[in-house]
């Protein structure tokens, strides 16, 4: 690879640096060679640098560039740690918490377990169409609920690490040193979605290390969360970096105008009629149609790569909202007009999964007295937690109406009386028997798939879900972890005694980890979780207006809210362009004939 003038300004740099670039340009690929030089000429015996990234999906691609990259020889990329936030400051609050007041025992509240711990608090809120008023009282009752689970019950929620980690830092000079001895040189990638709680430590850090802040402005996409249009200007300010500007290279998708889109997508000028390497196509607004359109769609771009000779070739499907990714998926898994299933991932919010499994992992284990009284604990956990932060009043209501119905039943059976015939645990203990019958064989995948088959088929629609929620994991299906750690405990125990803290704890190893590859084959994901990401091809690929009778259409999940262009704004630009990016050789837009896209209309300002 010959570097660019840009890239080759940056090896030349020392102190602060702030590398600007678009899409694909190149930035990701030179702060590697830039540690690499670092380690070879900089480093102390046991100092490393890190490289800090928001999400895992980005920490697995950076890992597998540097393997991938020939240049750096081994002993150098042992010394590049690459890490997400929450996993750095989660081994900083670790060893210090206790220093601004958090118990010396602290443990995760993973997302699945924070809305189980909030859904209390929530409950008194409306699910939808909050007035401001609400919203703020919601905000704060969360808030006092997630910082009384850290400081009293030491369970700590990946909100408020940063803002913890940033009390630590400015309070204590001596944390600060201990981190620069450490990691002298930090890199932060997608520097433009920094929060304000993150520049906060990111502040503290740059007073004793060396930072290399990568970032695009225009791909912020954040700002829901708290990114800050204006956060380059506050690390200009604070560190008088060096800046090179690497926006006018394209490595990612050179050879096409995959590039160019993205860039007239932002201003709504569209320069060309046509752009290489970028493709539209239009559905009938039906859903037959539709999906036909999306799979004979796929079935084309997969044939262009297989026919290329792509080795291990990607091909993602971006839409715009949860709901479609899980309406895709199942479209692929079962095509209309008998067309051939897609085989596929689907990358979706996995809060119910996760708390399903736990469901099928407390099956595994041998009944004691408590183990039904557990189940039920399990049920409405699920049922409060599955929605993630988001939880409907009707997921709420069933946790409640469980629990009732047990209580119900606990006080019938001291009374020797039978349990009433249309309580709502009938079923549920109908199935829960079935799943007790069922003979382990301490083969954890066989097993696990053998519970999950009971409660899909059994007659408890609730646990049918909850069956179902569980396919979307793949957790035991990879060769894991989890299935060694099983099969060791039926080793030892001649059972799975301790499946359930077992599988709670592989989830939370799953989160932290950094050894996941980058997804291959066909992937369904929602536009917001291909940040950071780059696929052989893809289709972008949205909803289209439904017409009921006598009502206005209904036109949710589309790429522009409601397709409207009022709607339109910097942000809406801005996820459309980097979803567009993230092709390499081709991006398909499909949109609904009758109402298409309102971005690719241009604009007439
Ligand atoms: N000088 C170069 N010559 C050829 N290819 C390059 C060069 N620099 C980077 N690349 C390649 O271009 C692709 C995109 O580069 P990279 O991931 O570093 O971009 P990026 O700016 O970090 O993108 P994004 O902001 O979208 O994440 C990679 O596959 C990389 O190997």
């Amino acid at each position: 690879m010959e570097l660019t003038k840009g890239q080759l300004d940056i090896m030349e740099e020392g102190g602060h640096l702030l590398v600007t670039g678009g899409p694909g340009s190149g930035k990701t690929t030179i702060s590697i060679l830039k540690a690499a030089q670092i380690a070879e000429w900089d480093l102390r015996p046991g100092q490393k640098v890190l490289f800090l990234s928001f999400a895992r999906a980005t920490v697995s691609r950076v890992v597998e560039a540097i393997e991938y990259e020939q240049q750096i020889p081994p002993a150098q990329k042992r010394l590049i740690d690459v890490e997400t936030y929450h996993s750095f400051f989660w081994r900083i609050l670790k060893a210090h918490g206790y220093l601004i007041g958090l118990p010396r025992r602290l443990c995760i509240l993973t997302p699945p377990g924070e809305a189980i711990a909030l859904s209390a608090a929530r409950s008194g809120f409306p699910a939808r169409n909050l007035t401001d008023a609400q919203k703020a009282a919601k905000k704060v009752a969360e808030e006092t609920e997630r910082a009384r689970l850290a400081t009293e019950d030491g369970r700590v929620c990946f909100d408020l690490y940063a803002p913890y980690v940033g009390d630590l830092l400015h309070g204590s000079a001596r944390i600060r040193r201990l981190i620069a001895i450490m990691y002298p040189v930090i890199i932060l990638d997608e520097f433009q979605d920094t929060n304000e709680a993150q520049w906060r430590v990111v502040q503290a850090l740059g007073e004793v290390c060396r930072l290399v802040a990568l970032a695009d402005p225009e791909q912020r996409i954040y700002d829901w969360i708290g990114a800050d249009p204006a956060r380059l200007d506050h690390f200009r300010k604070a560190f008088k970096p060096t800046e090179v500007d690497l926006s006018t290279d394209n490595h990612r998708s050179a050879g096409t105008e995959i590039a160019l889109f993205g860039n007239d997508v932002l201003t709504g000028k569209f320069r060309q009629d046509a752009y290489k390497g970028i493709d539209f196509d239009v559905f009938d607004p039906f859903p037959d149609p539709a999906m036909t359109k999306l799979v004979t769609t796929v079935y084309k771009a997969r044939k262009r790569l297989v026919d290329a000779g792509v080795v291990n070739w990607s091909l993602a499907i971006l839409v715009p909202t949860k709901r479609m990714t899980r309406l895709v998926s199942d479209a692929l898994r079962q095509p209309p007009a008998g067309m051939v299933e897609v085989p596929h991932s689907a990358v979706i919010e996995l809060e119910a999964a996760i708390l399903g499994a736990e469901i099928i992992a407390l099956l595994m284990q041998p009944a004691d007295d408590r183990h039904f009284g557990q189940f039920i604990e399990l049920m409405c956990n699920y049922f409060q937690g599955k929605g993630g932060d988001g939880p409907t009043q009707g997921a709420l209501k069933e946790a409640a109406n469980i629990r009732k119905a047990y209580d119900e039943w606990l006080a019938s059976q001291a009374a020797g009386k039978a349990i009433r015939k249309n309580s709502i645990l009938v079923n549920m203990i109908a199935v829960y028997e079935q799943a007790r019958a069922v003979v382990l064989t301490g083969d954890p995948d066989k097993d696990w798939r053998a519970l999950r088959r009971v409660l899909e088929d059994g007659g408890c629609a609730r646990l049918k879900e909850i069956g179902q929620e569980v396919r979307n994991l793949r957790i035991l299906e990879r060769g894991t972890l989890l299935r060694q750690e099983l099969s060791q405990n039926w080793r030892d125990n001649g059972g799975y005694r301790n499946a359930l803290a077992i599988t709670r704890q592989a989830f939370i190893q799953e989160h932290f980890s950094t050894n996941a590859k980058p997804e291959s084959g066909v992937i369904v994901m929602n536009m917001h979780k291909a940040k950071g990401k780059q696929f052989d091809e893809v289709v972008i690929f949205e909803h289209w207006p439904i017409k009921r009778k006598g009502q206005p259409p209904y036109n949710g999940d589309r790429i522009v809210r409601f397709n409207s262009r009022e709607q339109i704004d910097d942000q809406a630009r801005q996820n459309f362009r980097v979803s567009v990016t993230r092709g390499k050789r081709q991006t398909t837009i499909l949109t609904p004939k009758s109402d298409p896209c309102v971005l690719l209309l241009g604009d007439n300002r």
